[in-house]
């Protein structure tokens, strides 16, 4: 019988199973300032892992470069000369009123927008080495390398199992057993194995929401990204189901690269390292969550954060 072995509840930095392809591998920082599952969940650890990290931009590695950035739908110009740099392994938070164009630019970075007949971009968006917007990308390959979470849960109607090993089966060649413990470590990451390990047989359809937004973030982890985009994904979500999911974001920033798209101030300032603040298609301020929430430059972004219009 499949996975009966695991006796425990394993830790987000639990490493791949030795025989899953290094595809999906990524570093295990946690391990290295010794943090377990019950400590995480403690708001000082937290605190003291946020202090040990450097604040200061420079300090830190960049994973995607977006500079001289216009994006247009038709004739509407929708983005207007981003510059950014998303620092490696953390939450950069995109915020601002709507139509602002936060998601417009979430979506540029795995080329989502390549489906919108209308939408059309410039300048550039580097990730690592990869000239995203390039016409020889290669979008599948992109896309398995920034993987994206909704706002609304979208498992496929399949089996809990099928949706996290979609990916997988499409994109590694592995046997059974190994698909299994990718499924079962994906599943861990996102931190519902302990609800779903006794039904991966079950349509993931019948999960609750919460449920399915971790299955849906298990299933885009499954395929080894090294950035995960969030559009609102909290959004269609009770509190509770929301709090997992901003622990969860939390945990996974020691791996992953996180953008996360949200309307929620106090989401914002609780997951994030970095913060955007967008408005009529700019960057208006860009800095430290910290800075941006308390000491922001512009009034525009104080306002905003203030609650004063949005
Ligand atoms: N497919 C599209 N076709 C035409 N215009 C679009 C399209 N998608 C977005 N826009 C326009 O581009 C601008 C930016 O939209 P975008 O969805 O990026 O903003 P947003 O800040 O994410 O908004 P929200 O917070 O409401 O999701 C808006 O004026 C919007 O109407």
């Amino acid at each position: 019988m499949m996975m009966t072995s695991v006796k425990k509840a394993k830790s987000v930095a639990d490493p791949l199973p030795s025989n899953v392809p290094s595809a999906v591998a990524g570093n295990n920082a946690m391990d290295d300032v010794g943090v377990n599952d019950a400590t995480l969940k403690n708001a000082a650890v937290k605190q003291r892992i946020a202090d040990e990290r450097p604040q200061d931009q420079d300090e830190v590695e960049t994973a995607i470069h977006i500079d001289n950035f216009n994006a247009f739908y038709g004739s509407y110009q929708a983005l207007h000369d981003i510059q950014l740099k998303i620092p490696k392994n953390r939450v950069t938070a995109f915020i601002g009123p709507s139509g602002c164009g936060k998601t417009t630019l979430l979506r540029w970075i795995n080329r989502m927008n390549d489906i919108v007949p209308t939408a059309r971009a410039e300048g550039t968006i580097s990730l690592g080495g990869l000239d995203v917007l390039s016409k020889s990308t290669d979008v599948v390959d992109l896309r398995r390398q920034v993987g994206i979470v909704f706002q609304k849960p979208n498992p496929f109607p399949k089996s809990i199992y099928d949706n996290v090993a979609y990916g997988p089966r499409l994109h590694l060649k592995i046997s059974r057993s190994e698909l299994d413990d990718l499924v079962e470590w994906s599943l861990q990451k996102a931190a519902v194995w302990d609800e779903v390990k006794d039904r991966l047989r079950k349509p993931a359809l019948g999960l609750s929401g919460g449920q399915q937004q971790r299955v849906c973030i298990a299933r885009t982890i499954a395929t080894g990204p090294e950035v995960l985009l969030m559009d609102e994904p909290c959004s269609a979500l009770d509190p509770i189901s929301t709090s997992s999911i901003e622990d969860l974001i939390y945990e996974l920033r020691q791996q992953y690269t996180i953008v996360i798209v949200t309307h929620n101030m106090q989401q914002a300032s609780r997951v994030s390292d970095r913060t955007g603040f967008f408005y009529h298609g700019r960057v208006v301020e860009y800095g430290t969550t910290d800075q941006i929430f308390t000491r922001p430059d512009e009034k525009q972004t104080e306002d905003y954060v203030t609650g004063k219009f949005g």
